[in-house]
């Protein structure tokens, strides 16, 4: 499913500044709105690794007709003064912002228990702070300029369920979550949406390296959890960020849409007996149906 699906220049026209659009799941998302004709800000902490990214991207995807144009700019999303500072050096650039894609993230697996103060306060910051942060400040921009802006937020599946081991995260991104439709709420009568992505797992070095580390990775094939016993491609979580942020979704704010090929459905409370053979069900049957007969008699 490596296609791009929707149509040529869907995005033409729209300027989106993506947080952590320098690598992994920003950078491919970045590539698709480039394609689609977006001027894209990627910002991040690193201008080296947004230098690179933004080369990379233009000569990939490079139009001719003005348009698809990369701005790469440093920026912490912890950090409100160099926040409204993308905000400025983007109007200058392309004139004006119509989406911000907030995926910046941290985290890593860890016994909450081993956490220090600092190690929580880490990921919350970047996560809900940088989110929260970010979105305040182009809303109110778009509030100021009259402008109907889209907000597309990156969650994850344990917003909605909780996950031991990533504790900071989850208490991040259950807190954008809630923002995400508390705003949505408000601010649908300036015409700006709200609306988040739930991905299982997509490769990526940065979230591989934190949460599936040797010997870790050995023990525990993320995809056996999975219905569909694959992980995501990159090009599928690209078309559903495109769609949300495009006006085809224009009356769609306040969702949560989750991408995870089934894997939160595996709560289920019988969903493990997958594991049980032909041969052990023809065992079962026959019990479940002696055990019929003999409430009957
Ligand atoms: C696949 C299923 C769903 C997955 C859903 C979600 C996925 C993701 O979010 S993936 C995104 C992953 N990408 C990243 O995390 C990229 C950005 N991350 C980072 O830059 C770093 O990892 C960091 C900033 C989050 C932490 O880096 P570090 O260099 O350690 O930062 P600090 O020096 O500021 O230290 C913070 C603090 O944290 C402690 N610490 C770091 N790692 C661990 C660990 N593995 N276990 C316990 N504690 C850890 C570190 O020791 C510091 O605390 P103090 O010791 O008190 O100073
Ligand atoms: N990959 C997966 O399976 C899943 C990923 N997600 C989510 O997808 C998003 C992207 O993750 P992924 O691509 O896998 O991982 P990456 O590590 O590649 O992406 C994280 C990005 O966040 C940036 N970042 C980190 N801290 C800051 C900060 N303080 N200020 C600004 N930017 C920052 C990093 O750039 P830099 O270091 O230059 O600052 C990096 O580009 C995240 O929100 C993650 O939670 C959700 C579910 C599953």
């Amino acid at each position: 499913m490596n296609q791009g699906m929707l149509r040529e220049g869907a995005l033409q026209g729209k300027t989106i500044i993506v947080t952590g659009g320098g690598t992994g799941l920003g950078k491919s998302m970045s590539r698709y709105f480039l394609q689609l004709g977006a001027n894209v800000t990627i910002c991040s902490r690193r201008q080296n690794v947004l230098d690179e990214a933004a080369k990379e991207l233009m000569d990939e995807t490079g139009r001719s007709d003005g348009s698809g144009q990369v701005l790469a700019l440093a920026c912490d999303v912890r950090n409100p003064q160099e926040i409204e500072n993308v905000i400025a050096e983007t109007v200058n650039r392309f004139g004006r912002i119509d989406g911000l894609l907030n995926n910046s993230a941290g985290n890593f697996i860890s016994p909450t228990e081993r956490l220090s103060y600092k190690a929580f306060d880490v990921i919350v910051d970047i996560v809900l702070r940088g989110t929260y942060y970010f979105t305040l400040a182009v809303g109110k921009h778009w509030i100021e300029n009259q402008i109907k802006g889209t907000v597309l937020n990156i969650s994850t599946t344990y917003a909605q369920t909780g996950s031991g081991y990533v504790v900071p995260s989850a208490v991040a991104k259950g807190g954008a979550l809630i923002m995400t439709k508390s705003l949505a709420a408000e601010w649908g009568k300036y015409g700006i949406r709200l609306n988040a992505i739930a991905p299982g797992p997509f490769p990526t070095k940065g979230a591989w390296d934190r949460l599936f580390p040797e010997p870790l990775m050995k023990l525990m094939d993320p995809t056996s959890r999975i219905p569909l016993k694959r992980v995501g491609e990159h090009q599928e979580l690209a078309n559903l960020a495109a769609y949300l942020l495009s006006d085809f979704s224009g009356f769609v704010t306040g969702e949560c849409i989750t991408i995870d090929g089934g894997e939160v459905l595996m709560a289920g409370e019988f969903n493990h007996l997958e594991q049980v053979s032909s041969e052990m069900w023809d065992v079962i049957e026959q019990t479940i149906k002696q055990a019929n007969r003999a409430s009957k008699s």
